[in-house]
């Protein structure tokens, strides 16, 4: 349930803000979150950026071929994955929602099948590194082409409405994404039909080298909602308990029938924009160490303090615990092993085609000679 006075000022001038950068709480309200899940925020926060620093050096050691690294996007992934009724709501992530999947529970063995490419991916590595879903999770599978699961995501929508489900689709992008065709079909469409949607951006200021600036000439991404008729929230996203509050509004708001929103989580990206970049070519080193002070993790850790519910020893141990958890499902994805290279011929068509049959056939000869 939204409380009422957990109401947020859509198209606000300045960042929604609950923590400030010392950890203070500064809301008009009481957050009225019980510790456990205080401190499950944190946790999760913590597990998002040690998956960050493994997946670097997995790229680094060539176990994968691709990464995106999410680091600086924590406190925004965290805040989303919470606000989701998992298992229920629909995501339709992109690719650096790494840490955004697993808050939602996707299992660490999945997401290092899916990094490795072998037999412990679900998707049976027919995907890019750094292209998570899940079946089980209603998590849609990443595209690579920016911007296209938007309208599917509206689609996905609107399909919940007329069937009364009562779920949401939640739809992640970055800032770059904000300047596609696709982009405004997706939210011009479901603001019309009032599909119960949720447009994410986290805002990190860059498209690969293109900065902000060169995207667009608006104030910032949230007031494009005006055009499309729906609320528009302007949130700092390195606060994870805004995200989180705020998306939670937006989520139940589209819950009610009150229809879609947009919602913009203004982040950093610490690491380059992949493993294909080299962001010292076009971002200053002091402009990220200016970054690198507004870390989200740091930050999160004073309001816990604030609160009576941080202690070092506890935050030892769960960062040992977590590091071994990642380095368990490390290697028991890296036993998988390959695919079975004939699984590239299922799925495709309920029946299998003559001609896919005897390539099926040539490939399973040839692979016992
Ligand atoms: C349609 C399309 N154009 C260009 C690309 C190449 N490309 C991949 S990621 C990217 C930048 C996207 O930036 P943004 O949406 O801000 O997300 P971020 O990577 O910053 O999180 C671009 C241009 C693509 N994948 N698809
Ligand atoms: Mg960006």
């Amino acid at each position: 349930m939204v409380q009422e006075k957990v109401r947020f000022q859509p198209f606000s001038s300045e960042p929604i803000r609950l923590v400030d950068e010392q950890g203070r709480w500064i809301a008009p309200f009481e957050h009225g979150l019980p510790p456990e899940q205080l401190r499950r925020f944190y946790r999760d926060m913590l597990a998002a950026r040690l998956l960050d620093e493994k997946l670097v050096i997995l790229i680094r050691t060539g176990k994968t071929s691709f990464i995106a690294p999410h680091a600086g996007h924590e406190a925004a992934q965290v805040g989303i994955a919470h606000a989701l009724r998992k298992g229920h709501d629909w995501l339709f992530p992109y690719y650096r929602d790494m840490g955004l999947v697993l808050a939602l529970g996707v299992p660490l063995v999945e997401i290092f099948g899916q990094t490795l490419g072998n037999a412990a991916d679900p998707a049976k590595a027919r995907q890019m590194p750094s292209h998570p879903g899940s079946k089980a999770l209603n998590v849609f599978t990443v595209c690579s082409a920016i911007a296209s699961h938007i309208p599917p995501a509206t689609g996905a929508a609107l399909s919940m409405k007329l069937r009364r489900t009562g779920q949401v689709a939640v739809c992640t992008f970055g800032d770059g994404a904000t300047s596609e065709g696709d982009w405004h079909a997706g939210l011009n469409f479901a603001a019309v039909q009032q599909a119960p949607a949720v447009f994410v951006c986290e805002n990190n200021r860059y498209a690969i080298s293109v900065n902000i600036s060169k995207q667009t000439a608006s104030e910032n991404i949230a007031i494009k909602a005006q055009a499309y008729g729906i609320p528009g929230y302007y949130v700092d996203g390195l606060d994870v308990l805004a995200s989180y509050f705020v998306m939670q509004e937006a989520i139940e708001r589209a819950r009610a029938g009150e229809g879609p929103s947009l919602v913009e989580l203004v982040v950093h990206r610490f690491g380059a924009h992949s493993s294909a970049d080299d962001d010292s070519r076009y971002r200053s080193r002091e402009e990220l160490a200016t970054e690198r002070q507004q870390d989200p993790l740091p930050r999160y850790q004073r309001f816990l303090e604030q609160q009576g519910l941080w202690d070092a020893q506890w935050a030892n141990e769960l960062r040992l615990e977590i590091s071994k958890a990642l380095e368990a499902a490390l290697q028991e994805a890296l036993q998988a092993g390959e695919p079975d290279p004939l699984e590239m011929f299922d799925d495709v068509y309920a029946a299998r085609p003559w001609h896919l049959e005897e390539q099926r056939r040539l490939l399973a000869e040839e692979l016992q000679s």
